[in-house]
């Protein structure tokens, strides 16, 4: 975990705190941060192996760094940038997120279509050909607009259900755009689960100005079949479509939040022998977050363990092999059999002095006071203030607003 060319570090979390919202969109008061003091950097052709028990706090980094959840924009850099205000970012492909949600394609009800005025005038709902990621995990919706004319040379990633094309500075050019509702609203009264016959190579030929031979490359290490339809492929068959996708801009960094769960064997074996080869040929970045060991004891080039929210160890993979001479999966389990020890222990000993053996959580609840005050205990938790419209890069763009939002 070195230092990137020219010594800036491809990805660098500091002291980073974060506690998810309350009911009202901001951290419930007095609630303890669900991730902090962490921090970590990586360097380019890394390969991150990001482990912990259920509940550490993985998938919540991962998200964090792939601009998802708002924090700090000192507090994760990617090549010294904020994934969460640049959106250009993820938008670019330099950094790409693929997380564990399964792929169903699905024809959109009724969308919060009056809030959509690109170009000045409605899009009306039958225009919007929709390709969506539904995320089994939360509900929420990602929506892709296909691009059909120029892209505006910063495409938007909005998290708003409030969002407005026209408070975008390229609205007139905006014909692709990435809208990620909330679930709130994506289910306010929207029927979106009607799964829709599309092929496999529908899906990936939709994905604009991609390498044709990188295209090839990935249907054939993901021994994809062109023909398959959606609607009818198997858990795995749709896995490796949505990873295929996911791969198919030369990433800068991946994040990978647990994609593997329904690839077989093969499948899994040949994809992360592509994403070292990604790491060591390109440079790119990996943070990988799995249970699963299988042909990982030389994958990683680094692994973090992380409990509680909080780093635990960051080390070269070389390092956690001469601590240990147990395979990797035997050494992880022996620090989260540790972990889990001395959880039971500390449990144990609040029980015996009376305390209730787990700490109660703190409820969300809705924050009043002066919105001075209120600012003040948002950043204390991790968050930057935001607006209510759109997430414009810009820092003041983010004062004061009840925009805590989550990009999903
Ligand atoms: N949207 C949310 N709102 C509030 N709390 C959340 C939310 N998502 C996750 N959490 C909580 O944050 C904690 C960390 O969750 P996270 O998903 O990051 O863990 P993880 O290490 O990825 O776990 P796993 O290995 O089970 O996937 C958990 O206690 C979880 O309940």
């Amino acid at each position: 975990m070195t230092s990137g060319a020219g010594g800036v570090p491809v990805v660098e979390i500091k002291n980073l705190r974060f506690t998810y919202p309350g009911i009202d969109g901001h951290p419930p008061p007095g609630s303890t941060p669900l991730i902090d003091e962490f921090s970590l950097s990586l360097a380019a052709g890394e390969r991150c192996l990001l482990v912990g028990s259920n509940g550490a706090g993985k998938t919540t980094i991962l998200k964090i760094l792939g601009g998802k959840h708002m924090v700090e924009p000192e507090m994760v850099q990617i090549f010294g940038r904020s994934a969460f205000h640049d959106t250009a970012l993820t938008s670019s492909g330099d950094l790409s997120y693929l997380g564990g949600e399964k792929v169903i394609t699905l024809t959109l009800g009724v969308p919060p279509l009056p809030t959509l005025r690109p170009c000045g005038r409605k899009i009306k709902h039958g225009l919007i050909r929709t390709q969506l990621l539904a995320f089994s995990s939360n509900l929420s919706l990602r929506l892709l607009v296909p691009q059909k004319r120029r892209a505006p040379p910063h495409l938007p990633a909005y998290s708003s259900a409030t969002l407005r094309l026209s408070d975008t500075p390229s609205a007139s050019a905006l014909f692709r755009v990435v809208l990620l509702w909330r679930r709130e609203v994506a289910f306010a009264g929207f029927e979106v689960s009607i799964q829709m016959d599309i092929s496999a190579e529908k899906m990936i030929n939709g994905v604009s100005g991609i390498e044709p031979n990188r295209r090839d490359e990935l249907i054939k290490v993901l021994d994809i079949d062109l023909s398959w339809r959606m609607h009818k492929a198997s858990d795995g068959q749709r896995r490796r479509v949505q990873i295929c996708m996911g791969l198919l801009k030369p990433f800068k960094v991946l994040l990978l939040d647990e994609i593997t769960v329904d690839l077989d064997v093969l499948a899994r074996a040949d994809l992360l022998r592509y994403l070292k080869k990604e790491c060591e040929e390109r440079g790119a970045t990996i943070i990988y977050a799995t249970h699963i060991f299988d042909g990982l004891e030389d994958w990683p080039t680094h692994v973090v363990y992380v409990a509680h929210g909080k780093l635990q160890l960051a080390l070269p993979l070389e390092k956690v092999k001469q601590m240990s001479n147990l395979s990797l999966m035997r050494t992880v389990e022996s620090w989260l059999r540790k972990e889990r020890d001395e959880d039971r222990r500390r449990r144990k000993e609040r029980k015996e002095s009376g305390l209730p053996e787990f700490e109660k959580p703190v409820k969300g609840s809705r924050v009043t006071g002066d919105p001075a005050r209120i600012a003040i205990r948002v950043m204390n938790n991790g968050w930057a203030a935001g607006r209510l419209n759109s997430t414009v890069a810009g820092e003041e763009n983010f004062f004061l607003s009840s925009n805590r939002v989550l990009r999903q």
